[in-house]
């Protein structure tokens, strides 16, 4: 589930007056976008306009440019994100018990249509041990992970 968008770094900026063209990769809900518009009109833009890499249909706010339409709803892996989205993928098919790195790399394959390699799925799964999301057993001497016992 995502997140409700919010301004978390207000601009340092005085943007009074200006043209301001706000950019993001992508609306799905149209929130974000939503949101930003009513932050820069706050701060007194002349005028504003907005532009993405790709728009899904699904959104509620139309932006005044895009690259590609997204008619059919589906996730995007930016590379820019694909670290956040392996990290939120993995724990989720954690919470259906604990697994080992190969059957792990499956059901990222299985579920989301997304090649990993054991380096890149590893440094993840010590990430979120680190961050005590997760943690690692050992099972009939076989190293898993699961979702950290509260
Ligand atoms: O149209 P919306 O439903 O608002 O979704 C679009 C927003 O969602 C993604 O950000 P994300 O929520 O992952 O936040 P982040 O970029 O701060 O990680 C994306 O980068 C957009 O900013």
């Amino acid at each position: 589930m995502k997140a409700e968008a919010r301004i978390r770094f207000p601009l340092s900026v005085d943007i009074s007056g200006k043209k301001v063209l706000i950019v993001d990769d992508v609306t799905d809900t149209g929130d974000t976008l939503k949101l930003s518009i009513g932050y820069v009109q706050s701060l007194n833009a002349s005028e504003i306009r907005t532009a993405v890499l790709q728009h899904k249909t699904c959104s509620s706010f139309v932006p005044d440019f895009y690259g590609q339409k997204i008619i059919r709803w589906r996730w995007i892996i930016y590379p820019w994100a694909r670290y956040e989205d392996l990290a939120g993928f993995t724990k989720r098919i954690l919470e259906d018990g604990a697994l080992d790195v190969s059957r792990i790399i499956y059901e990222l394959k299985d579920r989301h249509g997304l090649e990993v390699g054991e380096k890149e799925i590893l440094e993840i799964l010590h990430d979120l041990a680190e961050r005590k999301e997760i943690e690692k057993t050992e099972v009939d001497n076989l190293v898993k992970w699961q979702v950290r016992m509260k």
